[in-house]
C-alpha cells in the first residue's frame, strides 16, 4: 500500500473504529448467518462448496470498500448478474448484513458498512435486471417473474 493511502486507511479506522480484525468477524459472523438461511443458503450452496477462499475473498472487499485499502480486485457484477434472484434476495441479505453489522460493531462502523451495502446491493440489482433485460427505474425493485423477459428467460 502506497504512503497515503495507508495514512486514509488509518484515519477511517480511527474514525470508525473499523479494522481488518473487525471485518473479518463481520465477515465470518454475516456467512454464517446467510449459510443457515433457507432464502439465500441454497443460492450460495449450489456456487461455493470450498467456503474459506469465498472468505478470505470477502475480507478483501470489505477491506477495500471500508478502508479504502484497494485489496479486492474481482468483478462482482459479473458472478451476480446471472444468480437466479430478485428484490427479495438483496432485502433478505441486507437484513442479515445489518443485525451483524449492529451487533458487531459500534454505530460509526456499522453506519459505514450498512451505507455501502446498501448502495452495492442496489447496483448489483440493477445488474440483475440489466442481465434478464429489464431496465429499473430508478427506485424501483426488481420482481420475479417478470412480465415479458421472463417468457424468454424462465428462472
Ligand atoms: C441477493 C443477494 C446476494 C447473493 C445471493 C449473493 C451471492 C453470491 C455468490 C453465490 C457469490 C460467489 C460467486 C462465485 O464465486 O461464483 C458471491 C460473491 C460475491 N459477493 Fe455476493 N451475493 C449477494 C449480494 C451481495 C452484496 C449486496 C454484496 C456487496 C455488498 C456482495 C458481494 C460479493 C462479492 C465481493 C463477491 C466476490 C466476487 C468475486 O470477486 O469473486 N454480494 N455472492
Amino acid at each position: 500500500m502506497n504512503d497515503r493511502r495507508a495514512r486514509k486507511s488509518r484515519e477511517i479506522s480511527k474514525q470508525t473504529g473499523i479494522t481488518e480484525a473487525l471485518i473479518e468477524r463481520l465477515v465470518r459472523r454475516f456467512y454464517d448467518r446467510v449459510r443457515a438461511d433457507d432464502m439465500l443458503g441454497p443460492v450460495f450452496a449450489e456456487r461455493i462448496t470450498d467456503w474459506e477462499p469465498h472468505l478470505q475473498r470477502m475480507f478483501a472487499f470489505w477491506s477495500s470498500v471500508a478502508l479504502q485499502t484497494g485489496r479486492y480486485h474481482g468483478r462482482p457484477m459479473q458472478k451476480h448478474a446471472p444468480l437466479p434472484v430478485d428484490a427479495r434476495h438483496f432485502d433478505r441479505w441486507l437484513q442479515l448484513f445489518e443485525e451483524t453489522a449492529r451487533e458487531l460493531c459500534a454505530p460509526p462502523a456499522a453506519d459505514l458498512f450498512i451505507e455501502r451495502a446498501h448502495n452495492i446491493a442496489a447496483s448489483l440489482e440493477m445488474g440483475v435486471a440489466l442481465h434478464n433485460d429489464v431496465l429499473l427505474q430508478p427506485g424501483e425493485r426488481l420482481r420475479r417473474p417478470f412480465s415479458e423477459a421472463t417468457e424468454t428467460h424462465p428462472l
